[in-house]
């Protein structure tokens, strides 16, 4: 038990690594595993701060037992009910019967759908308090952060905020929990990551959210995924800020589907311009080849983005359809867009598109190309007018 890491002096870390699932909420690559954060209050009152995926049960018990030995858990506080957080709830009460359950009305009603749990609970509201002893917790209601419950505790004493979701990131902990610890840039990339595929839909909520904890005087921010937030808790709160108002950086990401590189043949056209017009940030991705998680991710960082595609039975080609759903789902905005297609018989593609910046409202910049199997030297033109118009609205 030798990974049970100290937050304070009584608070602890008793979280566990998940290396074995692939893709998180099923859809998100996994590469270096996620870890799930839980921490334990040692006080009078022994509590909780939310628990584990049901793979890491046997795991996260051990690791309880080991810290309070063969005292009870007297509270589980739940700030999120998603499976990854709540699967050891059930087996928790199994091992400490008295535990009582503290959350907020949606949280006890998820907690009987998900788990047909209902005695020994408690109903706090926003802004409610309870003492555990030296330690004194505050509820702070954050709805729709990413679910309708989502809610923050604070501990006033040692001024740690349990976040929840927010301010996490994809990322086994190796031994360091702290952001200080760790390679924070390899971490930031993959908060980056999770945001923008989990959290970014709902960027209106961060704002609502982070404004809610302007009157906080946080030392710590400990989320329920990555690194605990000790020496700089400011800069990811910024960063958050930054992500869920859209601001962007100067930059533009090229998406395009091929399958016989006809269409993909206009990409370096685009690129030169730009980079002729100082665009110095520039991403290219083969949509085929990288998947939408990281994509999305630099798309989310920069103000320019150009979309190109074939057509394919007479759709977009699928793996582009995937990419541009998941954009207009995500209500994107702030940003100039450029558009091409192809096709050899009945496009689709470039009217899909359109559809897409209609659906959108992003500033399209003329022309988009649209070009019969393989694009001309009047169509490489038009691509490169298209990107230097682009740069001037791009670079600020
Ligand atoms: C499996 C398949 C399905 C296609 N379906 C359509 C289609 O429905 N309508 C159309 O106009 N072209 C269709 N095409 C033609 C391509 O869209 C066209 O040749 C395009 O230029 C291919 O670009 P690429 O070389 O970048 O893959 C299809 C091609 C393939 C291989």
């Amino acid at each position: 038990m030798s990974d049970i890491r100290f937050v304070t002096e009584n608070i602890k870390w008793i979280g566990t690594n998940d290396r074995t699932t692939e893709l998180f909420e099923a859809l998100w690559p996994l590469p270096d595993g996620v870890s799930y954060n839980s921490f334990l209050i040692n006080d009078d009152k022994i509590t909780i701060i939310d628990t584990v995926k049901d793979s890491e049960i046997y795991n996260f018990l051990n690791k309880i037992q080991y810290v309070i030995k063969d005292n009870s858990v007297d509270y589980l506080i739940i700030n999120h009910m998603e499976p990854d957080h709540s699967g050891a709830i059930k087996a928790l009460i199994k091992e400490y019967p008295d535990i009582t359950i503290i959350g907020n009305e949606k949280t006890l009603n998820y907690l009987e759908q998900f788990y047909g749990i209902k005695e020994n609970t408690k109903q706090i509201s926003d802004g409610d308090e309870l003492s555990l002893g030296k330690h004194k917790l505050s509820f702070h209601l954050t709805p729709m952060l990413h679910w309708p419950e989502t809610m923050m505790t604070f501990e006033k004493t040692e001024k740690v905020l349990f976040s929840g979701d927010a301010f996490g990131g994809f990322g086994t902990l190796e031994g360091g929990i702290f952001d200080d610890e760790v390679n924070l840039q390899f971490y930031e990339e993959e908060i980056c990551r999770y945001f923008t595929n989990i959290v970014a839909k709902y960027g209106p909520m961060v704002e609502k959210a982070i404004s809610k904890l302007e009157n906080l005087d946080i030392k710590i921010i400990a989320p329920t995924h990555g690194p605990v937030w000790r020496s700089n808790p400011k800069q990811i709160i910024s960063d958050y800020y930054r992500w869920g108002r859209q601001e962007t950086k100067e930059g533009v990401v090229i998406v395009y589907g091929s399958m016989y590189g006809n269409t993909e043949s206009v990409v370096d056209t685009i690129t030169r311009k730009l980079a002729d017009n100082k665009i110095k940030n520039i991403k290219v991705y083969n949509i085929s080849k990288t998947d939408v998680s990281y994509i999305i991710s630099d798309i989310w960082k920069y103000n320019g983005l150009v979309l190109g595609s074939c057509t394919y039975n007479t759709r977009l080609f699928p793996p582009m359809e995937y990419l541009v759903a998941f954009l207009e789902n995500k209500n994107i905005k702030n940003r100039v867009l450029g558009l091409f297609g192809s096709y050899s018989w009945s496009g689709k593609a470039l009217k899909r598109l359109k559809e897409f910046q209609q659906t959108t409202k992003l500033e399209l910049i003329e022309p988009s190309i649209e070009f019969k199997s393989a694009p001309t030297k009047t169509d490489h033109e038009s691509c490169s007018t298209m990107a230097e118009n682009l740069a001037k609205k791009v670079l600020k």
